[in-house]
């Protein structure tokens, strides 16, 4: 057919979505997912603890690594406060591109902005090039081989304040186990894991795991 599954995503969304309504967005997108095709979007029993972290949180400057189609990333804006903003990562040029649409369709081009680089080389413009100070959440959900490198990067340009959270999606599907160690090795912070279902599969399990940084400025 030509298109791609994130085309076809994007062009039901166009088509049954309340434009400018991220809820309508979010519950048109799980409807496409459970009744057309499946998709990996952090939604279900992930999304809700994502609402919770950023209820609690309230964060003003919030990075995501791994974009895809921009689920999640409407999902935390939709909840931010007015001066607040997510910055979110993409390698792959055809999910930006798609992400980028879904984000003007929920109308929240002006809390987020989707940058389409590797994530190892965006980390280290952060605070020269967008202007970034302190991370007070992050995001991982892009390929689960690279949280431990990135987060490493992060550490290093020391973009986290106490009090700051890291939420790691997939740590049992697909899984990033060099990740769990190093993070729930590390006294900079305190981890706790949450056993959650797949996204849109009721019989399948993954986990996904918060991690309050206390470490040093
Ligand atoms: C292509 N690509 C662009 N970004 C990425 C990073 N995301 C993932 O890899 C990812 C994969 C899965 C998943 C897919 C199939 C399967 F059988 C089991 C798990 C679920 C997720 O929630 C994910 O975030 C991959
Ligand atoms: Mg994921």
């Amino acid at each position: 057919k030509g298109t791609t599954r994130e085309q076809r995503a994007l062009k039901y969304l166009k088509e049954h979505a309340r434009e400018g309504d991220p809820d309508s967005v979010l519950e048109t997108f799980d409807e496409f997912c459970r009744t057309q095709e499946w998709a990996m979007n952090a939604a279900e029993e992930k999304g809700d603890i994502l609402d919770e972290i950023v209820r609690e949180l309230r964060p003003t400057t919030c990075l995501e690594l791994g974009t895809y189609c921009g689920y999640s990333a409407v999902r935390i804006a939709r909840q931010l406060s007015p001066s607040a903003r997510l910055i979110t990562v993409e390698v792959n040029p055809d999910y930006a591109a798609v992400a980028r649409e879904v984000v003007k369709l929920a109308g929240l081009q002006d809390k987020i902005e989707v940058i389409n680089v590797d994530s190892g080389d965006v980390i280290r413009e952060l605070k020269d090039k967008y202007d970034v100070t302190k991370l007070d959440l992050v995001f991982l959900d892009h390929w689960k081989y690279l949280y431990i490198r990135d987060i490493k990067l992060i550490e290093e340009e020391k973009l986290l304040k106490k009090g700051s959270v890291v939420f790691a999606d997939n740590v049992i599907i697909p899984g990033a186990p060099g990740y769990l160690e190093y993070i729930r090795g590390s006294k900079n912070y305190n981890s706790t894991f949450y056993s959650v279902h797949f996204e849109y599969m009721d019989d399948m399990k993954d986990g996904v795991e918060k991690s309050v940084y206390i470490g040093d400025e």
